[in-house]
């Protein structure tokens, strides 16, 4: 709803009143309608200030509307009624004014911000466009070029930001209502032509096509397949060649292809599955909201390698203060000054000094006696790891939390080691860490609640997108991953390229295909993997190579390990570089003639391979370990899986996460192209389709916000 009153004898108040972030619900919008019908024709009100309630301007369109049928009075009318007022409008912006809510201000003859607040269109980040005018008025106030910088990215700005821009005229300290009252009363009976955005013409620009090319090359580039970005900068350019009117044409008629899309509906869908995720529940009970974590103020970091070093500047740069091991004195050398570096670096991004005086370093495990939590990061061996365990068990303050950055080991014979299984979590964070926005938080079958919950606020303290996970081999992100890769494996040994199962993965908007990734994180670390669960040692004369514990299985990564071929650190792996370090991948003659003899050795004979298939089989394989995760409750929705695939693994973000994606699909399509592979290959258990799916299927494939019920059925008659 908004609230209307009149203060300082002539200036009328109109006070959005909708929390958490007074979104413009259909209530919200009949309230400004009516609340400005009556201050406008109130004779005592000469000038309007619009607020918002709880130090909050506007967060813009209630995003859940977007779903159903959208009713009450549209906003663009509304917006043109408050720029077309003959009493001056004033917006007082404390908090954020987002979307329609900075499209509201737009309206406004003057805008007061209060210094900590912030501004933006972030429409694009939705699947949408700025679509209630801010398409066509802002270019019009601060100019093509910076207007498509906010709208093609939906960056926020902070109020100095927007003041340099031109986007509000007063920043404040003070409050902000009273600094806008005193404005509004100071302009009042003043002439308003001046102040409407809309009759603006845009500040000209001398070469208008080539600049909207540039742009357009730029963000298709940027886009990797989204279509919100390139409408958003389409409406731009209608607000540059177009009048006002013709230009709000344009940008309605982009909204509407926007607004339906698969895209908005993937991209909103992540919006909420980011905000559900941190309302973590697991099998046992425990909960987010009955669950108290304990205050941490003092971390420490065991191992300083590539995770330690981007772990504990992820830390220091949170304000934590930080304690770290690494037993090799050149190791610790080396990772000082590269953390340093990396402090430096961020602090000149952000404009702030460098906390460098947040992190000691040290070379034994002593000095960790007095911290709140620990995060070991040595190396992948879980001998060491338990080792590391026992002597922080003995080393650290009673209480203190023991945390593993392990991918994939057993977080609950870590936790055994300890004389406080309790206190045991897995924080599972992602290279580089200090730029990765996901973290697995993996409890144990004795981790207590108070363990969870305090790891689930420290990564949300460092700006973590924080998931909670059960123990199992490679929790949720690494065991799904592990069928889609060798689904990429068995594609080259039938008739594929590394090539073109690449080309077919980054067509569907991963940044990377897989072995492109594969060369990136180096193929030696899948090989160490495979080589401590026995998988990848040379056969005994007899033993098929293609076949392990009766399963289908592919030594390719193995044979290419053998030659030395690690990845872009050698300079050869799945492609060939220029040197060892380079990063430039380019088809390699060796590898494909080595592939032909592999496969003429295996009697295997190459068949014509399709982009659609080399999807299916990758993705439909990832996304049945996907359910098969459901089912065994090592995560607690779909939502979950999809935020850790969009933030930890480069799941294109307007395809919403690989089981929204499976629902976009169908479900039964799904399961049939399962079914089909799986009878093509009835040596690979991942592709038989597991229960969940099944069910999902026979209830008539609920829509993914209604797949806990079916989960919860299935584990009750478990
Ligand atoms: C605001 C934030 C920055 C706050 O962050 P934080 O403090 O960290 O809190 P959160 O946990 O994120 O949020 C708290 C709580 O609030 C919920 N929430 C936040 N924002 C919204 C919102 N805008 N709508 C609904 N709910 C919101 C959030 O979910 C949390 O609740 P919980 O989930 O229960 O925990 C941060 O939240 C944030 O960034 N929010 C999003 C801001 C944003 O993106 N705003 C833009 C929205 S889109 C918009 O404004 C567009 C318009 O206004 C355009 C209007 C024109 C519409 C025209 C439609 C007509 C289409 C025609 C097509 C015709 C087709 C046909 O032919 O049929
Ligand atoms: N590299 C990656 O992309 C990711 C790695 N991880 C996990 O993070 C952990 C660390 O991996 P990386 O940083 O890549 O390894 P790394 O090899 O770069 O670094 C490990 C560090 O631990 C140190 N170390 C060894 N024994 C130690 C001890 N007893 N006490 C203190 N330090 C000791 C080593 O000297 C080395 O500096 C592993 O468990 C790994 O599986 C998790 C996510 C991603």
């Amino acid at each position: 709803m908004a609230q209307y009153s009149r203060i300082s004898g002539s200036v009328g108040l109109i006070t959005l009143k909708s929390p958490p972030v007074n979104a413009l619900s259909a209530v919200v919008r009949q309230g400004i309608v009516d609340t400005v019908e009556k201050a406008l024709s109130d004779p005592k009100v000469k000038s309007v200030v619009i607020c918002g309630q709880n130090g909050i301007f506007c967060g813009g369109a209630d995003i859940k509307e977007f779903a159903g049928n959208m009713s009450g009075p549209p906003l663009v009318p509304i917006i043109h009624a408050i720029e077309a007022a003959n009493k001056p409008m004033v917006a007082a912006i404390e908090g954020i004014a987002l979307g329609g809510g900075l499209e509201l201000a737009l309206g406004c003859h003057y805008r007061v911000a209060h210094a900590k607040a912030r501004l933006g269109l972030p429409e694009v980040t939705l699947g949408l466009l700025p679509a209630a005018g801010g398409s066509q008025r802002l270019p019009r106030l601060i100019g093509v070029p910076a207007a498509l910088d906010l709208i093609t990215t939906g960056r926020h700005v902070t109020a100095a930001e927007a003041l340099q821009l031109g986007i509000v005229d007063q920043v404040t300290d003070h409050k902000t209502v009273d600094v806008a009252v005193k404005l509004a009363l100071s302009v009042a009976g003043k002439p308003l032509d001046a102040r409407r955005i809309s009759t603006y013409l845009c500040p000209p620009l001398s070469a208008l096509d080539p600049l909207f090319e540039e742009v357009m090359q730029k963000v298709r580039q940027r886009a990797r397949g989204a279509i919100a970005p390139i409408a958003c900068v389409q409406a731009v350019r209608a607000a540059a060649a177009l009048p006002y009117a013709q230009g709000m044409e344009r940008e309605k008629e982009l909204m509407a292809t926007l607004f339906t899309s698969g895209q908005a509906r993937a991209l909103q869908y992540s919006f909420f599955a980011q905000r559900a995720v941190s309302k973590w529940s697991t099998p046992s009970g425990a909960r987010w909201d009955t669950s108290t974590p304990r205050p941490v103020h003092k971390v420490a970091v065991i191992g300083l390698g590539t995770m330690g070093r981007g772990i504990a500047v992820a830390l220091a740069q949170a304000g934590l203060s930080v304690v770290t091991v690494e037993p090799q004195e050149k190791q610790l050398m080396e990772a000082k000054q590269a953390v340093s570096g990396m402090l430096e670096r961020g602090a000149k991004k952000r404009g702030v000094a460098p906390p460098l005086n947040n992190i000691t370093y040290n070379s034994n495990i002593q000095a960790v006696a007095d911290v709140d939590l620990v995060i070991e990061a040595v190396f992948e061996d879980m001998a060491l790891k338990k080792k590391v365990f026992q002597q922080l068990s003995v080393v650290c303050k009673p209480g203190t939390f023991l945390c593993t950055n392990t991918s994939a080991l057993d977080v609950d014979q870590l936790a055994s080691q300890t004389r406080t299984p309790e206190l045991v979590v897995g924080m599972h964070f992602f290279a580089p860490a200090n730029v990765m926005k996901l973290l697995e938080v993996v409890y144990g079958p004795r981790s207590s609640p108070q363990a969870l919950a305090t790891a689930m606020q420290l990564g949300k303290k460092i700006g973590k997108v924080s998931v909670a996970v059960g123990n199992c081999r490679g929790f949720v992100g690494n065991r799904m991953l592990k069928p889609y890769i060798e689904q990429a494996f068995f594609l080259l040994e039938e008739g594929a390229t590394p090539e073109l199962v690449d080309r077919a993965l980054e067509e569907f908007g991963f940044s990377m295909g897989i072995f492109k990734v594969s060369d990136l994180s180096g193929l030696d670390v899948g090989w160490r993997v495979r080589k401590g669960d026995g998988l990848a040692e040379p056969r005994a004369t007899g033993q098929s190579a293609r076949i392990r514990e009766g399963r289908r299985y592919s030594p390719l990564g193995d044979l290419l390990c053998e030659q030395g071929r690690f990845g872009q650190k050698t300079g050869r792996g799945w492609y060939q570089y220029s040197k060892p370090g380079g990063r430039e991948p380019s088809s390699d003659p060796w590898f494909h003639s080595f592939l032909k003899e592999y496969r003429a050795k295996h009697g295997l004979v190459p068949r014509a391979i399709d982009h659609q298939e080399v999807l299916e089989r990758c993705l439909y394989a990832l996304i049945n370990e996907g359910f098969r995760i459901l089912e065994d409750g090592i995560a607690a929705g779909p939502e979950d899986i999809d935020v850790i695939y969009l933030f930890g693994y480069g799941w294109p973000s307007y395809r919403g996460g690989p089981m929204f994606y499976a629902g976009m699909v169908g479900l039964p399509k799904v399961l049939d192209r399962l079914e089909h592979y799986y009878q093509a290959h009835p040596d690979v258990p991942y592709l038989q389709p597991c229960t969940l799916l099944r069910r999902l299927v026979a209830s008539g494939s609920p829509p993914v916000h209604k797949w806990r019920e079916v989960i919860k059925k299935l584990h009750s008659q478990l």
